[in-house]
Parts: structure tokens; sequence; C-alpha cells
């Protein structure tokens, strides 16, 4: 292990924010591993907006409050968790440290935090779920709608408490990184471990491919709404009249997403539709918001437009790519100490307390 958490001396100076460890990961992977992690849908539009978006908005921190310490608990979904940040759903740990996600698990576990395990892991759920963390399970549901039944029923067994079903990616967006590199499969011995199928006949298993499907409709939300009592949530809405579907066919909350500007190059930043999506639903069930949250302020920022969580997903490889499982405690241990700060400096007591007024309508660019 590197600097982190160790004590040791070392030359480099360890991160002591969650953009350092961009570079920090970066020293480590291999560029086709890290342009597959940094990387987005064709110019990278939206990637840049995301971060830009949170820039922009000025915080308006109210004075002599008298709250006391801030307290970062919240409930979402009926899960406690120890602050308003969720580990968003990544594929392929195992690409930025030989641990995968079994480290990713057990620092969400220590850090009580909801890690939403994406379906294209490269260890099993269930291994997962055995690291203790409180778990949501991210799918692409399936054409083979037999196969996306017994995925439900093993995160359902496993223990995940939510299933994440993405929404925008009806196909895969275009990563032009990845074709100048030649990256487009696993390396050897590395594979998705929730795709394996057992071998009919005394065949060998197969790893099945994963189909993202122009064909998925709400009526398969209406589908899964019928196999599974688990709450669902929907991961990649930025128009408010889904936003308005979705609470039409039962969706039990909402992840405001642009999936880290991967898919459809030139949408608006997540935290640019926020305030639309929320003025849609209304309170009806909970938001999310990811795409760019980097700092305490930016999660700030995304509660007072109306989230009642965010999620994180490339800070969290970084970490790991940095150190395993400590790197990611230390992301999200930096994101804590910066949230806690950024409350007490806004007034605020709670997540729960951050109220709209905070932005008041003031851009800084
Ligand atoms: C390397 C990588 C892999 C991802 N894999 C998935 C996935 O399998 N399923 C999914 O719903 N979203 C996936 N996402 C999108 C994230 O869940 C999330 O929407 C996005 O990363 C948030 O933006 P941020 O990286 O700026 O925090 C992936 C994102 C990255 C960076
Ligand atoms: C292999 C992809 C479908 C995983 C993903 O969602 C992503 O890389 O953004």
């Amino acid at each position: 292990m590197d600097h982190v958490g160790t004590g040791a001396v070392t030359r480099e100076t360890p991160p002591v924010n969650l953009r350092e460890f961009e570079p920090a990961a970066r020293a480590r992977l291999d560029p086709a591993h890290y342009d597959y992690f940094a990387g987005g849908a064709q110019d990278e539009i939206t990637v840049a907006a995301n971060e830009a978006a949170f820039r922009r908005r000025a915080l308006v921190p109210r004075v002599l409050r008298g709250q006391g310490p801030p307290r970062l608990e919240v409930t979402v979904l009926g899960e406690t968790a120890s602050m308003p940040v969720l580990l968003a759903p990544t594929a392929f740990h195992r690409l930025a440290h030989p641990d995968g996600e079994f480290a990713t698990a057990r620092a969400a576990a220590e850090a009580g935090v909801i890690m939403i395990a994406a379906m294209l892991s490269t260890v099993t759920i269930e291994e997962i779920a055995a690291c203790g963390p409180k778990l949501w399970f991210q799918l692409y549901i399936q054409p083979d709608l037999g196969f996306t039944t017994s995925l439900v029923r093993r995160a359902e067994d496993a223990g995940c408490r939510a299933l994440v079903v993405t929404a925008d990616s009806p196909a895969l967006g275009r990563n032009e990184r990845g074709d100048r590199n030649g990256f487009h499969d696993l390396p050897p011995g590395m594979y998705c471990a929730n795709m394996v199928q057992k071998g009919r006949q005394g065949r060998d298993d197969e790893v099945r491919q994963v189909a993202l499907s122009p064909d998925l409709s709400f009526r398969h939300l209406d589908w899964l709404r019928e196999t599974t009592s688990l709450p669902i949530v929907l991961k990649g809405v930025l128009h408010p009249a889904d936003a308005r579907l979705a609470v039409e066919h039962g969706v039990d909350a909402i992840v405001v997403s642009n999936h880290g500007g991967r898919q459809l190059d030139t949408v608006p930043a997540s935290l640019d539709r926020l305030p639309l999506v929320a003025d849609a639903v209304r309170g009806q069930v909970p938001l999310l918001l990811d795409g760019g949250v980097r700092r305490g302020t930016d999660v700030v920022k995304a509660l007072a437009l109306g989230a009642d969580a965010v999620a994180i997903g490339r800070p969290a490889l970084w970490g790991l790519a940095v150190a395993g499982r400590a790197g990611v405690e230390r992301v999200l241990t930096l994101l804590r100490n910066e949230l806690a700060n950024a409350l007490t400096l806004c007034g605020a007591a709670s997540p729960g307390d951050v109220t709209g007024d905070l932005l008041d309508g003031i851009d800084l660019k």
C-alpha cells in the first residue's frame, strides 16, 4: 500500500482532496484503463459540464445560527447512511485494483455509506454483500427476462435493499478514448462475475454479454414492479416528463444523472437539470444526483437544489487505484470532513436543514 493511512514517509504528497486522487491514480493505472475510467462520450462536453455546474453556483451562508456540529446521517429508502453520499455503480473495479469490489465494499462498510454495486462488477454480488456494506444493486434490464429475474433474485437473496435500474443506456455511449486505445475487452482472467452462466450438459461455464437494448420501455419497469418487492430506483433521468412517468409507474426514487457524461454527449450537467426534476416530482419520491460531485460544497449545492443525497463515481475509483480499500476510505473521509465543514459554515444543522435560499440565484460566472 502507498502513503494513504500508513503514516509511512513517501516522496509523493498524499492527496488532500478528491481531485488530487486523479493524477495519483493515473500514475498507477494502465493508460487504457485510466482512459476507460476518466473518459466520457465523444467530445466529453458533458463530462466537463458536470463539474463546471457546481463551480458556477455560489453559496450564501447563514450566520449565528448556533447549531453546533452538524449531524450528517440520512435515511434513504429506509436505509440509514452515515452521510448523504452513496457510491455510484461503476463497472470493472478489478481494472483499478486487484482487490476490486472487495476493497470498495469493505471501505463502504467501514464508512457506513450505501454502495450501489454495478451489475457488471468483477466479483459477484454475493461476494460484495459478504463484505458487509449497506448495498443496492444496479441493473441493466436484460431483454432475456428470465435471466434478469435470476439476477434480481440473487440481489434480493444477497441482501440488497434496492434495485437501481439504469435508464440512460439503450445503447453504449461512443467513447473515442476506447477506440483510440483499442480497449474493448477486459484482460484475460477478468470478467463480469454476475454474468457467468453454468454450462449445460457438462459444457464449460459461459460469461453472458451484457445487452444494452433500445427496446426497453416503461413497460419493463411495470414488469419489474411485479417481479420484486424491493424499492426500484430509476437512474439516468434528466427530463421532467420522464420523472413524472417514473413516479406514475411506481418508482421509489430517481437518480438525476447523465452517467458521468459517458452516454449522450452535450446533455446538460446533472446539477442543472435537478431543479426541473425536483419541480416535476414535488417531493413524491426521494431524489439523488450524480455527476461531478467532488467537494463538500458540491453536496450542499445539490441538497439546496432538491437532492436528498448524491453519489460519486470516479473519485471512488481513483481512491481504489491509489490504495485499494484504504484509498476509497480516504476519499470518503475527505468528503465527509468537507461536508461537515461546509454545513457548519452555512449554519446548517444537518443535510435536511439545507434550504434553497443558500444558493439564492447567484451565479459565479
Ligand atoms: C468507469 C465508470 C463505469 C461506470 N459504470 C456504470 C455502470 O455499470 N452502470 C451504471 O449505471 N453507471 C455506471 N457509471 C456511471 C456512474 O454510476 C455515475 O453515473 C457517474 O460516474 C457519476 O459521475 P462522476 O463519475 O462524475 O461522479 C460508470 C461510470 C464510470 C466512470
Ligand atoms: C460496460 C458499460 C456498459 C459500463 C458503463 O456503464 C460505463 O462504462 O459507463
